[in-house]
């Protein structure tokens, strides 16, 4: 993806295939305030409710504030990957040598989870988010899950890694998850925050790029 006209074609293909604005935010890595613009824009129709029962509110003329990272030509190459999982593990391995355990979000976060496992000489774990499971009704009943193909939590301490943080949603849910199982989250690390977090939860967020927004306030 290119520009903003690609984003705008990608999300009026997705709300023809039926995605709520919400399952368009999550497709194209945006909050979905800027989904609805997209859509808006593109002319198309997205399905009225999303998975947070919200239908994604109004957007200025002028467009939301938020910032698409296209990460692909990481993401389509092993080596590269490789090199940028070296620097996440970098950022992570202050908290000393006892964390023996890596947990990925899906699914963004478990391929680059795998290599900073590698390189930090971890144990390896997943968590699927809630939303990843929503069909239909509140997503609030649901919860994510840790996948029995990778090591569990059983009250270790570990580390958390994902691609991006948009509204921090995602990470804070997986903090939480990781607690409810015993586990003790010492530290995150993602590609980019897009909220420019020192912490959340208690827990200190670390990344290669802190996107932080410099303008008017409407
Ligand atoms: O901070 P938040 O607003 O919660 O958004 C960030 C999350 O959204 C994306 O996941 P997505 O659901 O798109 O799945 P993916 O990992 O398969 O891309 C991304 O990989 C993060 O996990």
């Amino acid at each position: 993806m290119k520009n903003v006209d690609d984003l705008i074609e990608s999300a009026a293909e997705l709300a023809a295939r039926g995605l709520s604005k919400g399952e368009i935010a999550d497709e194209l890595n945006v909050s979905r305030e800027t989904a609805s613009w997209l859509v808006e824009r593109s002319g198309a129709t997205a399905q009225p409710t999303d998975a947070s029962g919200q239908n994604g509110g109004t957007t200025p003329p002028s467009g939301p504030q938020d910032i698409h990272v296209d990460w692909s030509a990481v993401g389509r190459d092993s080596k590269r990957m490789g090199a940028i999982a070296e620097a996440m593990a970098d950022l992570l391995a202050k908290h000393g040598k006892d964390v023996d355990l890596t947990i990925g979000i899906e699914k963004a976060g478990g391929p680059i989870a795998t290599l900073v496992a590698r390189e930090l000489e971890t144990d390896l774990g997943t968590y699927t988010p809630a939303k990843h499971q929503w069909e239909e009704g509140d997503i609030e009943e649901l919860g994510g899950t840790f996948s029995r193909n990778f090591a569990g939590i059983r009250d270790r301490e570990c580390y958390i890694v994902d691609d991006t943080i948009t509204s921090g949603t995602t990470m804070r849910e997986t903090i939480e998850a990781i607690r409810a199982e015993g586990g003790e989250p010492l530290a995150c690390v993602v590609l980019a925050d897009k909220q420019g977090l020192e912490e959340l939860e208690g827990v200190p967020i670390y990344s290669l790029l802190q996107v932080i927004s410099v303008g008017k306030e409407e």
